[in-house]
Formats: structure tokens, C-alpha cells, sequence
């Protein structure tokens, strides 16, 4: 936030709402401070008003989000130089707050109480300026303490975290390599003795649908595994291990009926993985995000695993920098100040980053994770996940590739030649429903209508029946079923294909 960026490039994230101010002509202005501002928390990151200033400049510029997470700082260090004063009145705060002296001499100076008494109004007050932009920035509250905004790239995010390069996709085809490695080592029956193993059988690839921009998304940016070798029908594909994942957790005193009313997890360890110490307890998350625990814990892992692999920038980390988000448009969502912006927070204290001083770990950097992290989860009633090489998969209604456990073992569901894209069903349960309906849920994961195979054949039945209509002869132009470019498998006939070459 402290480069300058163009005013081309912003994209607030709060939904324009009637009669609002427009602020365009101030905008100009807006950057330079908030790019002034940030360098002042740099060079002061204890300083409460440095971040209830740039709080102010955010709620200006739209990002209710970011607002709320620096009056959250705000307001920690508020309390805890509050409590400081109150803790010993020998304490002397020293220049910008960054630190502490404490002055042995005993005083009864009246001009030194006075100067104590109107540091401490002066906190008291702008704690409470924080709490008030705070709950400015909060849709719902007083009853939840939730806010509205749309998900969105930020402008200062460097352009090397908006893409990623030939050297991320390399790594992560040694990875589909080294994938290959464990099904020879734990699937002997799936690669038997003796028949060596024919190389990977994925390659991730750019332009999975095509040269064509999907959604105003750059094809070169869209990526999608495609089988590197002929497979036959039940191979084997990857195995996929992960340690990012978060459950749900129990419910209220450990009952198995967790908060949003299904079966919680009661097991005794969970989240912690059995390699973690003491001080990598993480149960506390699951008491205190309620309903929102898997995931909650899922964005915390992948918080830790940035801590753990000491990376300079948490999207620099692989297993963040290869995933992709979905700016959904018109999407208004909700954000949690609890969720998303103190238990994250907490989570990083407790791993040892100073959420203040390190602004790697910055509220938008939460805000963008989550992003990622959202579109590429996969969960059950208990899990939160991320796969890093199954999410790399692409949706078809028509899919040839399942997952067939839940540590993750992918394997074809049909023989399948090499060059031909892979793909999964991001939604089991809507195949076998119309278009419009499948397109409309795919929405959640997907910019744009879904490009699959299946979709673009019945969207061109669709025109075809449409023409017919207008020039009333009841059937003179044949339905247009062109495969796409990116797909070269002749498509088992559905039912309702069928139905339609009967009609
Ligand atoms: C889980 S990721 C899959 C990998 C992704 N293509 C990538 O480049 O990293 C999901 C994203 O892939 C794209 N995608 C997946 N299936 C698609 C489909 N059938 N039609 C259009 N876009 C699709 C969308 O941009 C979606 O948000």
C-alpha cells in the first residue's frame, strides 16, 4: 500500500449504494495518502493513530474490509498501552509509542501526572474513534459483527503475485512427477513389479480453454491439467497429500452436534496434526469461530506453513502463489471481523509475527489468501481442504477424472489420450440438471459460463432449437455440436442427448 498505483486500477470493494458520494476527483489525493500513511506505520507500527489515520483513508477509498482491520489494530494497542499506564504510572511512553522507559525516580511533579492524565484521555479517545469508524464499516452490526464488501485484486498487490510465471508451473509439474513416484511406492497393484512406470501421467498447461480470454480473465492465466500419456480407464492419476486442511469442530462442550446443527468432529486432537507441539495448539479456533471453523483453521494452516517455510511474502509461498481466485463480479459477501480479521491475527501472534511491524501478514494479505484459498477448497460436512494439485483441476459436467478418497487418490474414469485436459465435477449433485441451472451454480466457483464440453454442445442445441423457432419449420437447421479446440475426446452420448436425436 505504499507504492503509488493508478487510479485506472482501483476497484473498490464496496458495492456502489444509491446517492453515494462520488469521489472520483479526490482520488488522486486518497492514494498519496494512503501511500504516506502506510510508510508512517512502517517507521511507527506501535502507534495507535498511525492506523486509525490510514483506517479513516480506507473507509474513504471503499475497502470497508481493510478499515476494519487496521481499527482493529488500532484498538489492540490502544488497550494495551491503557493497560500499560494503568499496570505502573512510572512507565514513560517513548517517542511515536515504540517503546517504553520506566523512570525510577520517585516525582510528585504535577506538570508529569498532567501529561500522564492527557496521554491517557488522548488513547481513550481515539480507541473510541476506532470502535465508531469500526462499526461505521460493519454492515450488520450491532447484531453480527459482520461487513458486506465484494472480493477484488488490490492495486498495490505486486504484479508477480497477480500471475504466475514458468517457473511455478515447473515446480509444479515435478510435483505431478513426484506424485507418479508415490502411486509406483504405495499402488503396486495399480504400476506392478516389473513394469516400470511410463513417466506422470499430468502436466499442467496455460490456455486450458483455449487462446480465447475466458470472463475477461487472461487464457494464459488459466491453467488445466492435462493427461501427459494415454490412460486407461481407472488409472490412477495423483496422489495428493496435504496438511491444509481445518474441521468443523464440536459443538458446545465437546457435544457432536456442532453449530450449524450436523455431526461435529469430536476427535480429541483435531485440528493439530500429531507433529504439533504444545504451543501449535490450534483447538482454540475451533471454540471460537463457531460454524466457520474449517475454513477459518484451512486459511490459519496456510498461514503457519508460510511462518514454518519462512517465505518473504505469504503469496510468494508455492502453495498460495499457484492458486487462483474468482472475482465474482456482482457477489456481495459478508466478511467477520471474528473470522476474518482477529482470529487470523491471533493465529500469527501466536506463530510469532508481529502482526504490526511485519507488514507482510497485512489485512489485505488475509483478504487475498482468502480468496484463493475459497475457490479452490474442496469439503465434506467435517473438512475444509486444499489439495495443491487437485485444485489445478478444471469443472466439466461431463468429467473424466474422480476423486476416490479423501486423502486424495485421483484416478480416470475413462481411457483417456494423451494432450486430452482432465477434469473434475466441482459439484457432484447438479450433472444430470439443465443448463441454465448448472451454469447458474456453477457461478460460485467459475468468472464466467462454464466451458465445458458438455455446457458449450447444449448451449448450441439451445440456439439451434431457438432458430428453428423464429423460421417455424420445426426443424431445418441441425444442432451445432462443435467440440472445443482444448478438447479432443469423442463424449459418451447422455440420456438427454440422446432424447434429443429422437425428437
Ligand atoms: C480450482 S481452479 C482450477 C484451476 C484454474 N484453471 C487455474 O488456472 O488455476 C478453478 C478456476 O478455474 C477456472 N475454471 C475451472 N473450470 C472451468 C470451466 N468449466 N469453465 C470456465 N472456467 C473454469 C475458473 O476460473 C475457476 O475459478
Amino acid at each position: 500500500m505504499e507504492t503509488h498505483f493508478d487510479v485506472t486500477e482501483w476497484q473498490p470493494t464496496k458495492a456502489p449504494e444509491p446517492g453515494e458520494e462520488d469521489i472520483s476527483s479526490e482520488l488522486p489525493t486518497l492514494i498519496a495518502t494512503l501511500n504516506d500513511q502506510t510508510r508512517a506505520i512502517y517507521r511507527h507500527p506501535y502507534d495507535p493513530n498511525g492506523w486509525s489515520c490510514r483506517a479513516e483513508t480506507l473507509a474513504r477509498l471503499r475497502y470497508p474490509e481493510l478499515a476494519v482491520g487496521d481499527t482493529c489494530k488500532a484498538i489492540i494497542l490502544c488497550r494495551t498501552l491503557l493497560a500499560r499506564l494503568c499496570e505502573d504510572r512510572r512507565y514513560k511512553l517513548g517517542y511515536h509509542m515504540d517503546f517504553w522507559m520506566l523512570d525510577e525516580t520517585e516525582s510528585n511533579d504535577e506538570e508529569e501526572d498532567a501529561r500522564r492524565d492527557d496521554l491517557e484521555q488522548r488513547l481513550v479517545d481515539l480507541q473510541a474513534d476506532a470502535h465508531l469508524l469500526q462499526n461505521e464499516n460493519l454492515y450488520h452490526f450491532p447484531t453480527f459483527e459482520e461487513g458486506r464488501f465484494l472480493q477484488r485484486p488490490y492495486p498495490w498487490m505486486e504484479a508477480k503475485h497477480r500471475r504466475r510465471d514458468d517457473e511455478l508451473l515447473a515446480e509444479i509439474n515435478d510435483d505431478f512427477e513426484e506424485a507418479e513416484l508415490k502411486i509406483v511406492n504405495n499402488f503396486p497393484k495399480e504400476r506392478p513389479a516389473g513394469q516400470v512406470s511410463k513417466g506422470r501421467c499430468c502436466i499442467l498447461k496455460r490456455h486450458a480453454f483455449g487462446e480465447m480470454d475466458v470472463g475477461g480473465n487472461d487464457s494464459s492465466e488459466l491453467l488445466g491439467v492435462f493427461a501427459a500419456r494415454d490412460l486407461a480407464q481407472e488409472t490412477v492419476i495423483v496422489i495428493d497429500e496435504t496438511e491444509a486442511w481445518g474441521c468443523i469442530g464440536p459443538g458446545k462442550g465437546g457435544s457432536t452436534s456442532n453449530l450449524s446443527g450436523g455431526a461435529g468432529c469430536s476427535d480429541p486432537i483435531h485440528p493439530n496434526l500429531p507433529s504439533d507441539d504444545v504451543s501449535q495448539d490450534l483447538r482454540w479456533i475451533r471454540e471460537r469461530a463457531g460454524r466457520y471453523a474449517a475454513e477459518v483453521i484451512l486459511r490459519c494452516r496456510f498461514l503457519i506453513g508460510c511462518i514454518a517455510d519462512d517465505v518473504a511474502h505469504p503469496l510468494d509461498h508455492t502453495l498460495i502463489a499457484r492458486l487462483t481466485p474468482t472475482y465474482r463480479r456482482e457477489k456481495v459477501r459478508l466478511f467477520g471481523l471474528e473470522h476474518d480479521i482477529a482470529i487470523p491475527n491471533d493465529c500469527l501472534q501466536q506463530f510469532g509475527i508481529d502482526i504490526f511491524s511485519d507488514s507482510s501478514y497485512d489485512t489485505w494479505v488475509l483478504f487475498t489468501l482468502e480468496a484463493r484459498v475459497e475457490n479452490n477448497s474442496w469439503s465434506d460436512p467435517l473438512h475444509s481442504c486444499i489439495s495443491p494439485l487437485f485444485s489445478l483441476f478444471n469443472h466439466s459436467c461431463e468429467p473424466n477424472v474422480e476423486k476416490i478418497h479423501t486423502i486424495m487418490v485421483i484416478r480416470v474414469t475413462e481411457d483417456i489420450k494423451q494432450g486430452e485436459q482432465l477434469f473434475v465435477d466441482y459439484d457432484g449433485f447438479m450433472k444430470d440438471q439443465p443448463l441454465a441451472a448448472r451454469r447458474k451454480r456453477m457461478k460460485k466457483w467459475l468468472d464466467a459460463d462454464c466451458q465445458c464440453t458438455k455446457c458449450q454442445r447444449q448451449e448450441a442445441e439451445q440456439q439451434a432449437t431457438d432458430e428453428r423457432c423464429t423460421c417455424g419449420c420445426g426443424g431445418c437447421k441441425e444442432p451445432g455440436i462443435g467440440l472445443a479446440e482444448w478438447d479432443v475426446a469423442d463424449k459418451p452420448v447422455f440420456p438427454e442427448d440422446a432424447w434429443t436425436v429422437r425428437k
